[in-house]
Order: C-alpha cells, then structure tokens, then sequence
C-alpha cells in the first residue's frame, strides 16, 4: 500500500488566507510564533459570513461527554483542519472535532504525519476553534513535541491550549506516554489518548498495520489502554484493533474508548473528514473503515467545470450577475472618454 495513495491534493487555500479571513481577534494574536503568519487581516473577505452564525446548542464539556459515556449514548467526532470543516462538523452536531495531524496529507499534501510542525497544529487549531463553536475541540500534539518527555509534552500542550484554543490535547502511544499524559493532566489540560495503530509510528509498525490481531498483541494493546486511563486520560482514541478486542477492552475500562476501524463495541466513533465526505479524486486508496457518506469531490469537481465552461462559452456572467448604471450616466461617461486621447486607440 502507497502512503502517497491516502493523501488527498491540497486543494484548500494555504493556511495564511484561512487566518487572514477571520479579522475578529486582531488584538489577541501578539503572542509568539504566530505573529508573523497573520500581518495583513482583510476585513471584507467573502467568507466572513460563515462566521456569523450564533451557537446554536449548549457547549460540549467534559462532563457532558462523561454522562453520554455512562448512558451509552455513542459519542460523535469528527476531524476538521480549518474554519469551515469545523463550522459544518459543528453545526451537524458532533460532540467532539478533532484537529487530526492527519491534516498533514488532507490539508497539506504531505507525504506522512510525522513532518507537520507545532506552530502549524497550531495555525490550524486557531481557525477550527472559531468555527467549532460547541464541540469539545482536541488536537493532535505532533510527532516530536511530546516524546522526549513530560515537560516537553506539557510545555507543548499548553501552547496548544494558549495559542491553538484547544479544550484538549491528543497524543499517541501507551505505557511508554504515560508520563507525559500525567504531566499533562495534572496542569489540568485534558488528554485523549490514541492506542492500536499509531499513524506517528508507522515506520516502526512496518505501516499502517491493523494491530492486537493476536492475542499476544491485543493483551499488549489492552495494557496500553489501560496505562493511559490510569495516567488520567478522558477518553482514548483506538484505530484499527479487531472489533472483538476493542469490544472487551471499552467494557473493562472506565474511560470512553472512540474508535477508528474498531468496530460498533466502542464508546464513540471518530472519522476524517474529508475521507467520509468524499473530497477527494477517484482511485484514492481508503483504509477499510471508511465509508464515504457523500460525495464531495464530484460535485466539487462538476461546480468547477460548469464555472469553466460558462466562462470559455461566454454565458457567464450574465446581466442579473452584474450592477446597474443609469443610461444617462453611461450616455455622459462615453462623451467624456471621448474627448480623450490615452489608451486603446
Ligand atoms: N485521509 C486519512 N485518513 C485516515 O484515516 C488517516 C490518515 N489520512 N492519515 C493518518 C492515519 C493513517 N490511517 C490509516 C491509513 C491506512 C490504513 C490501512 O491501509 N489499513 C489497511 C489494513 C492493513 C492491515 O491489514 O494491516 C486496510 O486495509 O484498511 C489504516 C489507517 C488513518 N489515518
Ligand atoms: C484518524 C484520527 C483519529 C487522527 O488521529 C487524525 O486525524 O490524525
């Protein structure tokens, strides 16, 4: 399997013009690295009015999430990289977005997860949490800003939460972060964990490689699940365990388990979104848990095509796309460029 198969191309605008659309916290962005991704703001940008729209439910805590758990009622996430993902994922009412380092290959184009930077986690988070009005957001920390230990991953959460605007941090890995996500919950930021396949480790893994499929591996697995719950974290991510596993192990733990590639027997479900939406061109290899609840690409694709022929064909634009002008003043701007010589003769 290509790892280049599952990204899909970087359609979406740079970062920077995500940034510079949303000109209501002007003042707030003083703080360190960021300032140099966001000089100009354009205050009439087309796509502010996205924005506008007030929360239209209750906002997702931690405890909201705890009573869903225990009433085993599935919990709802979804990733999103930038404004719009995030106010539609919010606006159809899931419980949690994630800003997945995924983000790496659907928004970035990259080869992998493990080259996307800190600094451009946090870029990202910063537009997601303004569209994510209700959800409870969590994002990935990156490959590199938590392993070497719990300070480094506490020093790298908090920037997650200060200048990302995060209401969590996910990391990925088992008894070997246990440490770091202690660390990090005790300065009172809340962690969801990530076990069974970890997209950060894939060289070590040998791929993206299902895991506990033996039974040695599934009690690995469960040990890891378990070392995380203990270490404090809320909830843990499972990808790609078989579904009986992942099944037994949300039952014994005490902590909400959401899955990918795991099966129904999970606290909650997580997916990517542009991999369930479809936004991406045929012939892309999916991983098995995907299933494309739309099809976003082609109507992206047939819109863009319409556009095109429209414009070549000469019937777009026409007059009701267009302003007005009275006759008179037309009839006076033609005398007027009359008498003048520059220009096209
Ligand atoms: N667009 C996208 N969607 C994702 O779900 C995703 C990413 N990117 N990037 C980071 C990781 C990588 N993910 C993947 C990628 C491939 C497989 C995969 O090929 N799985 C095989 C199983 C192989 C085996 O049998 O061990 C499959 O057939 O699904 C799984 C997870 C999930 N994550
Ligand atoms: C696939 C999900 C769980 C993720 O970690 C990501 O989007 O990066």
């Amino acid at each position: 399997m290509s790892r280049a198969l599952i990204q899909t191309l970087p359609f979406h605008p740079p970062p920077t013009s995500t940034l510079t659309t949303c000109a209501s916290r002007t003042s707030a962005r003083q703080q360190r690295p960021l300032t140099r991704y966001a000089t100009n703001i354009l205050r009439h940008s087309s796509h502010s009015p996205l924005g506008t729209a007030a929360p239209s439910r209750k906002k997702v805590t931690l405890p909201a999430l705890h009573t869903m758990y225990q009433r085993g009622e599935p919990i709802t996430m979804l990733t999103a990289h930038d404004f719009p993902s995030a106010h539609v994922a919010d606006q159809a009412g899931m419980d949690m977005v994630l800003v997945g380092d995924s983000l790496a290959m659907v928004a970035m184009g990259l080869e992998d997860t493990a080259e996307v930077l800190l600094d451009e986690m946090i870029l990202h988070c910063r537009s997601v949490v303004r569209g994510a009005r209700s959800a409870f957001v969590v994002a990935d920390l990156p490959m590199g800003s938590y392993e070497v230990g719990p300070e480094q991953a506490l020093q790298s959460a908090i920037r997650m939460v200060k200048e990302g605007r995060t209401h969590g941090v996910k990391l990925e890995g088992g008894v070997e972060v246990a440490g770091q996500i202690r660390r990090i919950v005790q300065a009172g930021i809340p962690v969801l964990a990530h076990v069974g396949l970890t997209p950060q480790r894939q060289n070590a893994l040998g791929g993206f490689r299902v895991q506990g499929k033996t039974a040695e591996g599934a009690v690995r697995f469960w040990r890891d699940a378990l070392a995380v719950q203990e270490a404090g974290a809320f909830g843990v991510v499972v990808e790609a365990v078989p579904a009986e596993v992942a099944g037994l192990v949300t039952r014994r733990l005490r902590i909400p388990t959401i899955g990918i590639g795991a099966g129904r027997g999970c606290s909650g479900q997580v997916l990517v979104q542009m991999d369930m939406l479809g936004n991406f061109p045929p012939g892309r290899f999916l991983p098995k848990f995907v299933k494309k609840f739309g099809d976003v690409w082609g109507e992206a694709r047939r819109a863009v095509e319409a556009y095109r022929g429209e414009v070549k064909g000469g019937s777009y634009p026409g007059p009701e796309h267009t302003y007005p002008m009275a006759k008179g003043e037309y009839a006076e701007f033609e005398r007027l460029l009359a008498g003048q010589s520059e220009g096209r003769q």
